[in-house]
């Protein structure tokens, strides 16, 4: 089972997707400065399936997440070598505007951040941002009703963002990044400031979404993972240069990961020998 690299580092077996890719993430390495964060992970954001990461702390889940829409551009000390395939095009490649990565390929973070603004035009924000011509109203209805949040919040849609509960500011957050259409949805711990309920609807959303979208989803909740994605990657931290350089250990269909692993160390962490 175990494959190295040329420099002898542990490679995961390559995971052979079963349906079509819409982002095809190769990290040859992800750095901060000198800092090797992230190594030798390939990992394929499948249509309309809901890829789970999860992993110990500092294993570069977020890290490998932010880069898949370029988010990460915005730290100085980043730098991505690797490519990220979308349609064809390397989102990294020296043509590709990042803000027009960000309109195809969305992202919901982990504490529910609505501007300071009407719930409407939270909503309407990408749009207007992007220049949409058509029917705007339309397409706000639309994202408030995707995000099951439009029986909440159809008769004040003037009202503030923040006049919302944190699990309906996370879903209007959620209708403001799909406004756009997107095609991937990045969601990077979407549930780990709220409560038990509002976690239950977010996650039912997750799974509704995965219709219309692709969504890659960073959970510390291993029982949301079994519950919400369809396919796992496992990501563990190579301690054994004496640095703490994350990489993809196994990835697979979830209910793989979970009941029949194959990798030690993805065996050791489901059943919470080590977080
Ligand atoms: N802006 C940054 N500058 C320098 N190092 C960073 C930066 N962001 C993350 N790192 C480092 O990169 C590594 C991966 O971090 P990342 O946040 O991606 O891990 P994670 O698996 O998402 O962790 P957690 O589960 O704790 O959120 C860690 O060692 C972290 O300290």
């Amino acid at each position: 089972m175990t494959s190295l690299s040329d420099t002898g580092e542990f490679i995961a077996k390559k995971y052979e997707p079963k349906g079509p890719v819409v982002l095809d993430c190769q990290v040859n390495n992800i750095y901060y400065g000198d800092f090797r964060a992230v190594r030798d992970s390939h990992i394929p954001i499948e249509k309309n399936k809901v890829t789970g990461f999860i992993g110990p702390s500092g294993c570069g889940k977020s890290t490998v997440l932010r880069s898949m829409n370029r988010m990460n551009d915005l730290i100085d000390s980043f730098r991505f070598d690797g490519s990220i395939q979308y349609h064809s095009n390397d989102i990294y490649g020296k043509k590709i505007d990042p803000v027009v990565v960000r309109r195809y390929i969305g992202m919901v973070f982990q504490l529910p951040n609505p501007f300071s603004m009407s719930i409407y035009d939270n909503v309407a924000f990408g749009l207007r941002l992007n220049g949409y011509k058509g029917d705007e109203e339309e397409m706000v209805v639309k994202a408030l009703k995707r995000a099951a949040i439009w029986d909440d919040v159809k008769d004040k849609l003037k009202n503030s963002g923040l006049s919302l509960s944190g699990g309906q500011q996370q879903r209007l957050c959620i209708a403001r990044a799909i406004a756009t259409e997107p095609d991937v949805l990045l969601m990077d711990e979407p549930c780990s400031a709220l409560d038990p309920i509002a976690t239950r609807q977010v996650e039912e959303l997750m799974v509704e979404l995965k219709e219309h979208y692709s969504v890659a989803l960073v959970t510390h909740n291993m029982q949301q993972a079994t519950r919400v994605a369809d396919v796992t990657a496992f990501l563990g931290v190579d301690i054994s240069k004496g640095g703490r350089t994350g990489y993809l250990v196994e990835m697979d269909d979830t209910h793989k990961i979970f009941e029949d692993p194959q990798q030690k160390l993805t065996q050791q962490y489901i059943r919470g020998e080590f977080s």
